[in-house]
């Protein structure tokens, strides 16, 4: 049944062609298309239970009973709404964790210090808050110096405080390190502020796509910010009116 192919390709960072993905005979995906380039940000958004994470694990290569094409770097990092860190593992030796080799702790050591949590190095990961827990989990995804980081809900659990500092973390990573992000989120204006590119996801496929054209770092108070949290609202099906009231 299925055709995965997941090899590196050179043009695109993600390229997926009539994609389909059925769960009990129905199609969650169904014959979908998408392409990322080399270093872009794109954001996905979509309503609960549209196929977002579905999509995603596709990508990351965790789920393979498909059809159709998918070309994604054989570099590539996932990143979950829960850190998913192994309690029995000191903080470096979960950011190490599957890793080809025997990487030294000195390699997590550097991907702790840049997301800001080298101080932790050796800590329990009980002992980190929320905040912290997910940036590990980010440096996790780092080692792997992947050329296609994939995203599903990071800061989802956060709080609001935390989710800025690590929206802006995200922003910084992904302009140092270049790599291609497919971030899946619920939240629009996030995605409006950290995006090249907003898909939103409807009937197994992307129904929309908006490039988003505005100087960084962004500014929430642009008009033109709010005009495109609008129009992105909208094809989400929320009336923007109704919903800032
Ligand atoms: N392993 C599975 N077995 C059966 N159905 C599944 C499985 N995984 C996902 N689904 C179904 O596929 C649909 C899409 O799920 P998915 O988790 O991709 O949605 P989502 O857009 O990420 O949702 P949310 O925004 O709520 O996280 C849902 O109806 C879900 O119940």
């Amino acid at each position: 049944m299925a055709t995965d192919v997941h090899r590196p390709v050179s043009t695109q960072a993600v390229h997926v062609e009539g994609l389909t993905r059925s769960f009990d005979g129905r199609a969650v995906i169904d014959d979908l298309r998408l392409d990322v380039r080399p270093g872009e940000f794109v954001a996905l958004l979509g309503r609960s239970g549209c196929g977002k994470s579905t999509l995603l694990r596709i990508l990351a290569g965790l789920d393979r009973e498909i059809e159709g094409t998918v070309l994604v770097p054989r570099r590539k990092a996932v990143a979950f709404q829960a850190p998913r860190l192994m309690p029995w593992k000191r903080v470096w030796r979960n950011v190490l964790l599957g890793l080809p080799g025997r990487p030294g702790r000195d390699v997590a050591e550097q991907a702790l210090k840049e997301v800001g949590l080298d101080h932790r190095t050796d800590a329990w990961p009980k002992t980190l808050s929320g905040g912290e827990a997910q940036r590990a989990s980010l440096a996790r995804a780092l080692v792997r110096e992947p050329d296609l980081l994939l995203l599903d809900e990071p800061f989802g659990a956060l709080d609001a405080l935390t989710r800025i500092k690590a929206q802006r973390l995200v922003a910084e990573l992904w302009q140092r390190r270049g790599c291609a992000v497919l971030l899946v989120t619920h939240d629009v204006e996030e995605a409006v502020l950290l995006a090249d590119r907003v898909l939103v996801m409807d009937g197994g496929v992307i129904a929309h796509e908006r490039r988003v054209d505005l100087d960084r770092p962004r500014d929430i108070t642009d008009p033109r910010f709010a005009e495109l949290r609008a129009e992105l609202l909208h094809r989400l099906g929320v009336d923007a009116a109704a919903e800032a009231a």
